[in-house]
């Protein structure tokens, strides 16, 4: 760790407080059960993440236990937490950050509606104006990849890239996000899960009306360009 300088180990310790807090909120959003799941963030100005470790509960998830990686998704020996394993999908994620390099956050669960689109290898169409705001329209299906080397995250790459989703169901799995950081990640993991309930509560009453593209187009722009409140000046 005394390796990394004083900037880099700063922002390692910002990342590893906002990781840390951020699976809380998996579990908040019922988006995982058990230790399904799991969340990580680029460290700004570093080819370093941060991943939780593989199997531990979300109650022991402080920021301390979190991991700090490579972009080649190995472990940084001698900093804290690096006595475990990382999630078994750390692969993908550095995947994801070594060749999306806009990219500041990655998240994936089994949130069930999600997964159920996921099982049936169907993308969720743009139906409704919050699909349109948060994905720019359908939610993509990646191919069905077998977990502990590149194929998730090349999956996910060559799915994603020049994709206005940030979400993607990988077929026969679940839900993988991305985002400019780890929260927004994490508010796609959310949306993606809203969206697959909607849509299916939709299709359990008929079949639900497509939005025309140019609707699409202009409330995306909207909502990820006006919606809420103005960016704060860089600190
Ligand atoms: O999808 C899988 C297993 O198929 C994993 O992503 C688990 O959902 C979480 O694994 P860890 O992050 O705890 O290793």
């Amino acid at each position: 760790m005394s390796a990394l300088s004083p900037a880099v180990q700063v922002a390692v310790a910002r990342v590893r407080d906002e990781v840390a807090a951020l699976h809380a909120e998996l579990v908040r959003y019922g988006l995982v059960v058990w230790t399904g799941g799991n969340v990580s963030g680029r460290v700004p100005g570093a080819d370093l993440f941060v991943i939780k470790p593989s199997g531990v509960g979300y109650d022991d998830l402080d920021a301390a236990a979190m991991i700090l990686c490579t972009l080649d998704g190995e472990v940084v020996p001698d900093t804290p937490g690096s006595d475990r394993s990382p999630s078994s999908d750390t692969a993908a994620h550095a995947y994801v950050y070594r060749n999306m390099p806009e990219v500041g956050g990655v998240v994936h669960t089994h949130s069930p509606y999600a997964c159920a689109w996921a099982a049936r290898r169907e993308p969720i169409p743009c139906v409704l104006t919050a699909i349109a705001d948060e994905f720019g329209g359908e939610i993509p299906i990646g191919p069905f990849a077998i977990i502990g080397d590149d194929s998730i995250g090349r999956g996910i790459v060559e799915t994603l890239r020049g994709h206005r989703s940030p979400a993607v169901l990988m077929a026969n799995h679940g839900p993988f996000t991305i985002g400019k950081d780890a929260r927004a990640a994490v508010k796609a993991a959310v949306m993606v899960e809203d969206a697959a309930r909607s849509v299916h509560l939709a299709r359990s009453l008929g079949e639900p009306h497509p939005i025309d593209p140019a609707a699409i187009d202009s409330l995306y722009d909207r909502y990820q360009n006006v919606y809420g409140q103005a960016e704060p000046p860089p600190r």
